[in-house]
């Protein structure tokens, strides 16, 4: 019987730290080790497998804090797999609420039947034993985890310390589940159908949210999953019925949804076909319609120009880390560069298809100025016809302008409501 209670749990255990070995190990996405049939997720069923995902997120979110707490008492560092396993122990205790004779036990299992790690078995169970029994303030007296150096010196000299601190608190926690209503005249009952808060933006707000798919409203399509910070340039944009909308780079859709449900004549060009599957099959859920092309938006060709366009970059994804903190662990900052010309030759090409008086939204889910402030300065530099919009949509925060009247979202905005994705955005007024 105890022997039963050790191992329950551990075939998801086993999965995460897997998980983990890969993320920090190999510096392979999370996404792409979940969406691999062949990785360590493959073989768990539904309920294994989302408390394995749901252990190694809380591990990427508080590794940093494990550590402190670990290194102590390591003389030797361990194999990878055995740190990870102690790291799990540690956050299911102190983090998780697990019962800490059932979250050791477990670790020591997997230690013992770890490959060349069995030897290891008794140090995995005297330092853990003596962890757990720390009191919590142990823990939470222990500062947030710091994001790496490449993007904290940046965002430091950006918005200064006491900001960059406010965001690593913020990532620690699990972030809310967002949500974009199709009919802004029924939100107000969803949020009560769906126990949400309903956000100064329009957005609703559930801050446990369990599976997706079987929430009220979910099957009809009257909503869709959509951080508030995401939802906000297709509303800075204001489509409306029948107005000629371009959404370049539009998969999976959220802002394609929102451009249509508004009655907006879209086109939804993306270069990834498989993202472009996910975008067809969220329209068909929530019964709406797009033109949706796979094209390389620096070479397609439009007909006839747009009333607007909304350029939803590719960028670091800086500003979405609550929800995806392997992303740290992964990038080291190269890519940064690249992300920057890339998304100067899409804005380019995106002017060429506004029509004369039009607007084009551009946006980024980039906490770098890099990739927003300065994005727009060269924008305005390049071209120097362009206006800069007013950033207006109900619920806008003063707080978030910029001096140059773009909108600037960071994950401790709103932190007493559980925070907000990193956005950059700004609307551009072509001459008439
Ligand atoms: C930030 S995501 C877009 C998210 C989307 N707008 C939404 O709201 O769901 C960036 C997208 O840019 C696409 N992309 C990257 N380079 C592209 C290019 N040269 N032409 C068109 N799409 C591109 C990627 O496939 C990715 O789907």
């Amino acid at each position: 019987m105890a022997r039963e209670a050790a191992t329950t749990g551990l075939a998801a255990r086993r999965a995460a730290v897997a998980v983990l070995d890969e993320v920090l190990g190999a510096h392979r996405m999370l996404a792409d080790i979940l969406a691999d049939p062949a990785g360590p997720l493959g073989d768990l069923g539904p309920a294994d497998r989302a408390r394995a995902q749901r252990l190694a997120l809380a591990v990427l979110r508080h590794l940093e804090r494990a550590d402190k707490l670990l290194d102590p008492h390591l003389r030797k560092s361990p194999p990878r797999t055995v740190r990870n396993v102690l790291r799990l122990a540690l956050v299911e205790v102190f983090v998780e609420g697990t019962a800490p004779h059932g979250a050791v036990n477990a670790a020591v299992a997997l230690v013992r039947r770890g490959k060349r790690s069995g030897h290891l078995a008794g140090l995995a169970n005297a330092v853990l034993r003596k962890l757990v029994e720390q009191p919590a303030e142990t823990w939470t007296k222990l500062p947030p985890q710091r994001l790496p150096k490449w993007l904290r010196k940046p965002l430091v000299d950006a918005w200064g310390r006491p900001a960059v601190s406010g965001i690593e608190a913020v990532q620690m926690l699990p972030p809310p589940l967002d949500l974009t209503v199709k009919e802004p005249a029924r939100a107000e009952d969803l949020a009560q159908e769906l126990g949400a808060e309903l956000l100064p933006t329009g957005s609703l707000r559930l801050a446990t949210p369990g599976q997706v798919s079987a929430l009220p409203g979910y099957a009809e399509g009257a909503w869709w999953v959509q951080d508030a910070a995401a939802a906000l340039p297709a509303r800075l944009l204001a489509p409306a019925p029948g107005m000629r909308v371009l959404d370049l780079c539009a998969a999976p859709g959220g802002k394609t949804l929102q451009l249509a449900a508004a009655g907006a004549d879209v086109t939804a060009v993306d270069i990834s076909r498989p993202r472009l599957a996910r975008l067809s099959a969220n329209l068909s859920r929530c019964g709406l319609g797009a033109e949706v092309i796979a094209a390389d938006a620096l070479h397609w060709q439009a007909d006839a120009p747009f009333d607007a366009v909304l350029l939803d970059a590719p960028c670091s994804a800086t500003g979405t880390i609550r929800r995806h903190p392997d992303l740290p662990f992964v990038k080291d900052g190269s890519e940064i560069a690249g992300l920057v010309e890339l998304q100067a030759r899409l804005i380019d090409r995106a002017l060429d298809r506004v029509k004369p008086g039009g607007r084009l939204v551009f946006c980024t889910c980039s906490l770098l100025p890099e990739e927003g402030e300065a994005q727009l300065a060269a924008t305005l530099a390049r071209h120097p016809d362009l206006r800069v919009d007013p950033a207006e949509a109900p619920g806008v925060s003063p707080d978030w302008r910029d001096t140059r009247g773009g909108l600037r979202l960071r994950p401790d905005h709103w932190a007493e409501r559980g925070g907000i994705d990193g956005f950059y955005m700004a609307v551009l007024r072509k001459p008439g």
